[in-house]
C-alpha cells in the first residue's frame, strides 16, 4: 500500500502515489487517474528515481489499457508519450514496453504484469543492496562504516527499500554502519529533501552536505566508501546518474575510497556500448537561478543545468545488480 512502504502502486484503477515535491514538509498521496496526469508527476519528479520510473512507467500502461479498451493504437500512442516523459532513465521504456508486451491479452493482463513488476523491484532491490553491502564489508577494513551518498537512492526512488540507500538499510540493520553523510544534491535537493527525510524516519544516523563539500570530507578521512545509485548503465560500466555524481567518483578515486554503483539490471542498456551515447536531460535554468521561488540570480541569468552527468567506468570500483558485481575493478 502506498506510503506505509510502498512509494507507488495501484489503487481503485488510479496509479497511487506518494508526491516527492511535498517532503519533507508534508507526506501526501497523489491519485493519478489518467496517463497525462502521471506523465505531468513524473515530469515534475513528484514520482522520481529509476526504479519507481520503471513502475509508473508500467502502471501508466495500466492506466491507458483501461482508458482506451480495445483501442491498441491509442494505447501505444499513450505508452510513447509515457515512455519518452524523461529520457535518461532507461527503467521508465524499460517498465512501459513490459506491460505493453501483454497488451494482446487484454488490459486484466497489462495491470497483472505492473504488479508483478511491483513486486520484482522490491526483491530485486533488496538483493542487489545486499550483495553490494557484502562487497562494502569486504573491501573496507574500518567498522562501522562511514558511506557518502549522492541524491536520493531510497524507497522514494523505487517501489520500495531502495538502491544505495538499501546499502545503509542493510548495514545498519546489522549495526554496520556509524552514519550517512548524504549530499544535498542542487539543484533539486533530492538529499536534503528526501533522502534526509527517508533516514530520519528511520533513525539512521546522518549528516547533510553541500555537494561542494563532498571532496573535503573525503580528505578529513570521513568517508570509508561512496555508494550511489544509477540511471542508465552502458554495457561497458560507464554509469549515468544524478548531476554531480561524477564529480563525487573523481573526489573517492584521488583518496583510494570504493565507489560503488547499485542499480537493479533493469538499469542496465546493454544496447549502448558505453556512457557516449547516454542523452542527459537538460532541466530548466529557473531550477538553479531560484531556490524555492525565490530568484537568487540576476534577472535574465541563463544556467547550465544538467539533470544528470556520466562516471566513467574506470573510476567505478563496481556496478552491483541483483546479478552481483556486473562492471568495475572489483570483477
Ligand atoms: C534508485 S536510482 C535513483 C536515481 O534517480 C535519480 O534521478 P531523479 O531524482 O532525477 O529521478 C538519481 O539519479 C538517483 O541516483
Amino acid at each position: 500500500m502506498v506510503g506505509v512502504g510502498r512509494t507507488i502502486d495501484w489503487t481503485d484503477g488510479a496509479v497511487v502515489i506518494v508526491d516527492q515535491c511535498a517532503l519533507p514538509a508534508e507526506h501526501r498521496l497523489l491519485r493519478l487517474e489518467t496517463v497525462t496526469e502521471l506523465i505531468g508527476a513524473i515530469q515534475r519528479l513528484a514520482v522520481r528515481g529509476a526504479p519507481a520510473l520503471g513502475a509508473a512507467g508500467a502502471l501508466g500502461v495500466a492506466l491507458a489499457a483501461r482508458a482506451h479498451d480495445g483501442d491498441a493504437g491509442a494505447v501505444r500512442a499513450d505508452a510513447e508519450r509515457l515512455a519518452t516523459a524523461r529520457p535518461t532513465a532507461v527503467n521508465l521504456r524499460w517498465g512501459v514496453e513490459r506491460a505493453l508486451a501483454k497488451l494482446p491479452g487484454g488490459t486484466e493482463a497489462v495491470l497483472a504484469e505492473a504488479l508483478t513488476l511491483l513486486d520484482e523491484d522490491v526483491r530485486v532491490n533488496r538483493e542487489a543492496s545486499g550483495h553490494a553491502a557484502r562487497l562494502l564489508l569486504d573491501r573496507c577494513e574500518r567498522r562501522p562504516l562511514r558511506l557518502l551518498t549522492h541524491c536520493n537512492t531510497g524507497r522514494l526512488a523505487a517501489v520500495d527499500w531502495g538502491t544505495a540507500l538499501g546499502v545503509v538499510r542493510h548495514l545498519h540493520a546489522a549495526r554496520q554502519l556509524e552514519y550517512v553523510l548524504a549530499d544535498e544534491t542542487r539543484p533539486l535537493l533530492q538529499g536534503a529533501r528526501l533522502t534526509a527525510w527517508e533516514l530520519a524516519q528511520e533513525k539512521i544516523p546522518y549528516r547533510l552536505l553541500p555537494d561542494s563539500a563532498a571532496a573535503a570530507a573525503m580528505a578529513r578521512g570521513l568517508v570509508d566508501a561512496v555508494v550511489v545509485g544509477a540511471d542508465r548503465i552502458a554495457a561497458n560500466g560507464d554509469t549515468a546518474n544524478k548531476i554531480g555524481t561524477y564529480a563525487v567518483a573523481l573526489a573517492a578515486a584521488r583518496h583510494g575510497l570504493p565507489f560503488v554503483v547499485v542499480a537493479p539490471s533493469s538499469t542496465v542498456d546493454g544496447e549502448l556500448p558505453d556512457g557516449g551515447a547516454i542523452v542527459l536531460e537538460q532541466r530548466a535554468p529557473e531550477e538553479v537561478t531560484h531556490v524555492a521561488g525565490t530568484l537568487v540570480a540576476p534577472e535574465g541569468a541563463e544556467a547550465f543545468n544538467p539533470a544528470f552527468d556520466v562516471t566513467p567506468v574506470d573510476l567505478i570500483t563496481a556496478v552491483v545488480t541483483e546479478h552481483g558485481v556486473v562492471a568495475g575493478s572489483a570483477r
